[in-house]
């Protein structure tokens, strides 16, 4: 869906932004995505982000589907108000196709809790989602980047204090990676720059321990059975899921 979004600036002035929310694949479960404020949003980016959503999703087997959508805007460049107006018209817009059975939005580059909550605020979605606090919903992204790697190192017999990292982009995902490898004792080479449960936030982060850790398994097995890479393991996951999933519903791939 491509919306069009007319919002009042500060100044008074009126400005028009084109936003999208892209449904990819729901077979495996509800869709899921983030919503991404940069100026490069397009059609077409956003399309190949949500086929990736879908394969991600697969890849790491939780139950969800692949979306994603996008407001081409400069966020750096608007104030507080003019960004919480942006959203509360683009929610508008595409509340009939969000809803935690059916499409769950979360954060992406330019965006971050503040945007999910004015989201909420014009949706249904608030009695579910409230509660998942704020602090889970800013660090899961980068949590789950770390335990994927300490999936990754342990095939190797090491740890994250045994290495060096490097870190491209210092945003929400990238600051707590930084964070919690911090924590675990890495060394920085250098650094460039949510949901309707009631778990805590012990649990939310053993669950993606465990999903992370096993998802990696699955595809160092396929990698093992088709002698390939990591990356040809994963894909190959992914899409054999998906898929079956496809199959298993009776449509037609
Ligand atoms: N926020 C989230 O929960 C999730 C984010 N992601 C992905 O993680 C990545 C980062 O997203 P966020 O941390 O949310 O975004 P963010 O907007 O918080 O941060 C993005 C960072 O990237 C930097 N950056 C932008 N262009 C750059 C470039 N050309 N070279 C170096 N740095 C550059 C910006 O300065 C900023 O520090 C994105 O690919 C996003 O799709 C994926 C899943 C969830
Ligand atoms: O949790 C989500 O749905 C956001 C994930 C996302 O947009 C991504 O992995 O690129």
């Amino acid at each position: 869906m491509q919306v069009e979004c007319t919002i009042l600036k500060d100044d008074g002035t009126l400005s028009c932004f084109v936003g999208f929310r892209i449904q990819h694949d729901n077979a495996r479960g509800p869709m899921k995505g983030g919503i991404r404020y940069h100026p490069d949003v397009d059609p077409d980016e956003v399309n190949a982000l949500a086929q990736l959503m879908t394969w991600k999703t697969a890849v790491a087997n939780i139950p969800y589907g692949g979306a994603k959508g996008g407001i081409g805007c400069r966020p750096s460049e608007m104030s507080t108000n003019e960004l919480e107006r942006l959203t509360g018209v683009f929610t508008q817009k595409i509340h009939d196709l969000i809803g935690i059975h059916s499409d769950v939005p979360a954060p992406d580059m330019g965006t971050n809790s503040q945007t999910m909550a004015w989201i909420l605020d014009e949706s249904f979605m608030g009695i579910h989602l409230q509660l998942l606090q704020e602090s889970q919903l800013e660090s899961a992204t980068g949590l789950g980047v770390v335990f994927g790697t300490e999936a990754l190192l342990a095939e190797y017999g090491k740890l994250i204090s045994d290495m060096k990292f490097v870190i491209q982009d210092f945003g929400n995902v990238g600051s707590w990676t930084a964070k919690f490898i911090y924590e675990r004792g890495g060394y920085f080479e250098w650094v460039q720059n949510i949901q309707g449960f009631m778990w805590d936030e012990e649990k939310v982060n053993h669950e993606l321990q465990k999903y992370m850790r096993r998802s990696f398994l699955d595809v160092k097995a396929m990698c093992q059975t088709l002698n390939c890479s990591l990356r040809m393991g994963s894909f190959t996951s992914g899409v054999n899921r998906v898929a079956r999933a496809t199959l298993l519903r009776g449509w037609q791939a």
